[in-house]
């Protein structure tokens, strides 16, 4: 399928009107912060840290630099949406191991890793505010892709004393419930938190609505069109399943790999293939790139150890079944149709047209310009230098003009945007309507990349790179 043709949204009339309306809802927001005042349009609302009861309050999922809160209080507002049922999350960002005993916290008695993905910021490095980053940079290249509520708003709970003690009860209540492989490397700083957000919870039950929601990592959805003959030829995502699996992957084991480039291909026996290759991995308990939720539950594959999986999959499947009104359809081909749904395709259209047009020369293109420009490559920047909201701002506008000629500090600024881009998650709520399911999506995980990160996404696509290409030798690809 030929690429997505080129909208430059950021020079036209529409980028202010989205932002100025997504604005005013913030603001109408703002207004009422009071959680005794009656239901407004705009949902969530800001609330303070003195609102937040850690009794309810659980743990929901974490990432490398985030972890998520679930709200399990009663359904009062604002925390529920009495409108509609939908439920407040909060996001809380987490320190690394390292930072956390630097520092002399004692949030638990984990040993430090070294190998925290958690960046030290570099000492110029400013933080950019994440309801900025969506209104001006997000906002403006995806409004037009779905719904209004397609990027769930993030709103900053203000740092207080009531914060830190909310937070305090939080860690010993969900410290034994994260991953023993996240809390190695993170946790989360009580007496200094990095950003804390509501949100919505995506994953949580809608009442009297049954809902199954999948969440998908797709990954880059494009190959680079210069540079290693591999790179031009295979997806990312599968050159890297490499280098994780130690190099060990079978000729076989490689073939029947997810491939990002099928799922947003469009076609539908290649979004097929995808589909079947996510349901594969996700049925082998390794469930990065799919996870399944069913009115706020996990659903886990029977064969995946979890107790109480056959239950919630015979459930899933049930469901999926009544949705699409065929007593024949399975969970896997319920996902396939799901992931063939002209609103999961249109979002992932967008998806990879973003991805592509802010990474047009791959990083090895950006380190050419790097030695070019300042005689040094990205490896050896110790990088001091941060990017404004307005560096950004500029260089989508000359981006979206077609202009070619992208100083440094551009180009980088694209490339690291795309990098968000390839790695944010899409959530897929799948619930009953009339004729057909109505299905809601919304990204999450776009936060910028800081510039700190550089040298390594140069030298881990390097090394991608190279056990890839003396993989498919040993293994006569
Ligand atoms: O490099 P990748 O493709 O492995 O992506 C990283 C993700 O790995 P995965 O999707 O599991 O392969 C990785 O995800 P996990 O921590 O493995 O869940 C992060 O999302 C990481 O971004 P950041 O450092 O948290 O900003 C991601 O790093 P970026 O390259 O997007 O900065
Ligand atoms: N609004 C939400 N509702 C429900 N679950 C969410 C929401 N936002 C994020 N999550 C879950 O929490 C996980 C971590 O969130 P997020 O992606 O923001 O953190 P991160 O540390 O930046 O992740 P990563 O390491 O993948 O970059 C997500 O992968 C997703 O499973």
């Amino acid at each position: 399928m030929p690429p997505t043709p080129f909208h430059p949204t950021h020079t036209t009339p529409f980028k202010s009107s989205i932002s100025s309306s997504q604005q005013a809802k913030r603001r109408e927001a703002l207004q009422s912060t009071n959680p005794t005042s009656t239901q407004g349009d705009s949902w969530p609302i800001p609330v303070n840290a003195d609102q937040l009861d850690a009794r309810h309050w659980t743990y929901l999922a974490e990432g490398g630099k985030n972890l998520l809160l679930r709200y399990t209080g009663p359904d009062v507002y604002p925390f529920v949406n009495t409108r509609d049922g939908r439920r407040m999350a909060l996001r809380i960002g987490k320190s690394s191991r390292q930072q956390l005993n630097d520092k002399g916290a004692s949030i638990s008695s984990e040993p430090s890793s070294s190998s925290s993905n958690i960046q030290q910021k570099g000492g110029d490095e400013q933080e950019i505010d994440s309801e900025e980053w969506q209104e001006r940079i997000l906002l403006p290249d995806l409004a037009d892709a779905g719904s209004d509520e397609l990027v769930p708003p993030l709103i900053r709970v203000e740092s207080t004393k009531a914060l830190n003690s909310f937070l305090r009860f939080i860690i010993s209540k969900i410290e034994g419930l994260r991953p023993i492989e996240r809390r190695l490397k993170t946790g989360i700083d009580a007496d200094k938190p990095s950003e804390v957000f509501i949100t919505e919870d995506l994953s949580a039950p809608i009442p009297n609505h049954p809902c199954l929601i999948l969440e998908i990592k797709p990954k880059c959805g494009f190959l680079p069109k210069e540079g290693d003959a591999w790179k031009q030829s295979t997806s990312r995502f599968r050159m890297h399943s490499v280098l994780k699996g130690d190099a060990k992957l079978t000729k076989e084991e490689f073939e029947a790999l997810y491939d990002p480039l099928d799922l947003y291909s469009g076609q539908p026996d290649r979004v097929e293939k995808a589909a079947t290759a996510l349901y594969a991995s996700w049925q082998q308990g390794r469930e990065n790139n799919l996870r399944i939720f069913l009115d706020g539950k996990k659903v886990e594959h029977p064969t995946s150890v979890i107790e109480g999986g056959a239950g919630i999959m015979e459930q899933a499947e049930t469901l999926t079944k009544k949705l699409y009104n065929d007593p024949n359809l399975n969970l896997a081909q319920a996902v396939a149709r799901i992931l063939a749904s002209e609103q999961v395709q249109t979002i992932l259209k967008r998806l990879r047209t973003l991805q592509q047009r802010y990474d047009p020369i791959d990083v090895e293109g950006v380190d050419k310009e790097a030695q070019r420009q300042e005689g040094k490559s990205l490896l050896d920047r110790t990088d001091e230098m941060s990017i404004s909201l307005a560096e950004y701002e500029s260089m989508l506008a000359k981006v979206g003009s077609g202009e070619k000629n992208l100083s440094l500090r551009e180009l980088i600024a694209s490339f690291l945007l795309s990098t968000s881009y390839k790695d944010c998650s899409l959530f897929i709520r799948i619930s009953d309507g009339p004729n057909e399911p109505v299905i809601h999506t919304h990204l999450v995980d776009l936060d910028p990349k800081p510039v700190v990160k550089l040298p390594y996404l140069l030298s881990i696509d390097r090394e991608i790179t190279k056990t890839f290409t003396e993989w498919a030798k040993d293994v006569q690809l």
